[in-house]
């Protein structure tokens, strides 16, 4: 069983409480590791070493390419130790390792990515309009930053803080959730093997009650990144006020798939199902709420159906599996009072909506892929993420009603769409209220764009130059060659 420490200052160590956490595989509810747990006190220690390493360190004076260097070595390890990572990724979430090792190639393009962005270390010279006078802005960083990862893509979504921050010449305190640490614990390993400067890379372990809201609420850090739920972003806004710092919020999404009828049907079918079914569903920018244009609704349920009923359930190290588990016994009990909620508000339950009955299943969190028809906009299933392997089914007649229907929700993070029109395409990109808006497609994300939402799906944007600059202070440098006295209050 793995053992693992958090890394303050360049060193790691256990909790000043002694405490500890057992890390389990959802698949089979075993024990892989136990890890340190942290509290408050902890977030402290690692904080004032950032800050430290910030005010006083090497580390902010370095140049981009020096800082770029560090970031390319890193990608490097996780090349290196490519499937490694991947093995602990699933064994952490329960996701199919083909799906974690895609995850750790889009990881590594990341730190390659912000790699070269450190290197065009970037400012503007304004043509200041007065004579001789010259006018430069700068970017400068932030400072110490917070930077807190939920469960679902741990690895990722830390590495979408991790690597800007550092490219900028931030320092960091990660907390990745308590239920998932071991790949951030792994690039935390990897981050000092590459030679990181102490306190530069700081990672603290334990619940968000204590680590993480001492993050968000510490004076000493300047900005604080947070990737998770809603409600708990609002919980992050609220801490992050006592020093006024910087905040970038990634949330939850309820991300709409609309099929219209002169879709390419297959491939939306396809689609459909990529679209939830990775990871259980538990993707932030899962198209699980799926509308379907009238005239192909009835046919593409059915189709949609025949699919569903096909996937195998299984271990994710298991070639033959293509869905895993969910995360926890908790989150299945949140899955199944949506379901149950569903039924209530008048959804029909086509397929699913139980527990697999499979014994070899019986010791980890599975649930059945699930489908609804029958769903209106005013449904809680249709209005709050759900966050699991449930498909809900709108019919809609015509463009005007689908924006309508889309765009009612106080979501804004993604949204796709299917149809061959062009003129369709140009209206429906603009007029959805939604970070990311595929076009024929679902889900796909790299680092050369930035990723976030509208409405309460967040606030700033992850990867592109702007996650660079999210991490930046920009600051406007004026010089006056020929000062004069102007005299205005007399000489
Ligand atoms: N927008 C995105 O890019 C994106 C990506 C992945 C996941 N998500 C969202 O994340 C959610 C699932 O993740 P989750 O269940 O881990 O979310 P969560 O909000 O429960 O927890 C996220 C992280 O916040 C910490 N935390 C909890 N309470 C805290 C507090 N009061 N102060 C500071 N930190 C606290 C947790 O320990 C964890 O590390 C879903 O809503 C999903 O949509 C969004
Ligand atoms: C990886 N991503 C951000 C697209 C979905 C996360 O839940």
């Amino acid at each position: 069983m793995l053992n693992k420490k958090m890394f303050i200052n360049g060193e790691w160590v256990d909790s000043l409480s002694g405490r500890t956490r057992k890390i389990i595989n959802p698949y089979n509810s075993e024990g892989i590791a136990v890890v340190a747990e942290g509290n408050a006190s902890d977030s402290k220690k690692a904080i004032a070493a950032a800050r430290q390493a910030f005010d006083f360190g090497v580390w902010p004076t370095l140049t981009g390419s020096e800082r770029g260097r560090f970031l390319s070595k890193i990608r490097d390890l996780i090349l290196r130790d490519h499937e490694e990572l991947a093995i602990l990724e699933s064994l952490d979430t329960g996701k199919t390792v083909e799906e974690s090792r895609w995850d750790m190639d889009g990881i590594a393009d990341v730190f390659k990515y912000y790699a070269s962005l450190a290197d065009e270390n970037r400012g503007d010279i304004i043509d200041s309009p007065i004579p001789d006078t010259s006018s430069v802005v700068v970017r400068e960083p932030v400072g110490v930053c917070g930077q807190i990862s939920p469960w679902n893509y741990p690895l990722l979504q830390a590495s979408w803080k991790m690597a800007p921050a550092l490219a900028a010449g931030c320092t960091i305190v990660m907390k990745p959730s308590e239920i998932t640490p071991l790949t951030t614990v792994k690039i935390t390993e990897l981050a000092e093997e590459a030679g990181f400067p102490p306190g530069v890379v700081n990672l603290v372990l334990g619940p968000g009650e204590g680590v993480g809201s001492e993050l968000a609420e510490s004076p000493d850090v300047d900005l604080i990144s947070f990737t998770g739920g809603i409600e708990t972003g609002k919980k992050i806004i609220q801490a992050a006020s006592s020093n006024v710092k910087k905040i970038a919020l990634e949330l939850g999404g309820k991300n709409p798939n609309i099929v219209f009828s002169d879709a390419d049907f297959d491939t939306a079918l396809d689609f459909a199902m990529n679209a939830v079914f990775f990871h259980a569903g538990q993707i932030c920018s899962a198209g699980a709420r799926l509308m379907v244009e009238a005239s192909i609704h009835d046919r593409f349920v059915s189709e949609l159906q025949k699919r569903m009923e096909k996937i195998q359930l299984g271990n994710g190290f298991d070639a033959n599996t293509q869905m895993g588990p969910l995360i926890s016994e908790e989150h299945r009990s949140k899955i199944e009072d949506y379901v149950d909620l569903a039924k209530k508000e008048g959804a029909t339950l086509v397929l699913g909506g139980r527990r697999p009955e499979a014994p070899e299943l019986e010791n980890g969190f599975f649930y059945l892929p699930t489908l609804f028809t029958g769903c209106t906009s005013q449904m809680r299933i249709i209005r709050e993420e759900s966050f699991g392997p449930v498909i809900t089914v709108e019919k809609f007649e015509g463009e005007e009603e689908a924006l309508r229907l889309a765009n009612d929700t106080d979501h804004g993070l993604s949204a796709g769409f299917w149809t061959n029109d062009p003129a369709r395409i140009e209206r429906m990109s603009r007029k959805l209220r939604f970070g990311t808006v595929w076009v024929n497609d679902f889900n796909v994300y790299f680092a050369q764009a930035p990723w976030g939402g509208y409405k309460q799906s967040g606030m700033g944007r992850e990867l592109g130059m702007t996650g660079l600059e999210e991490y930046c202070e920009l600051k406007h440098v004026f010089q006056n060659f020929n000062t004069k006295p102007v005299n205005w209050f007399g000489n």
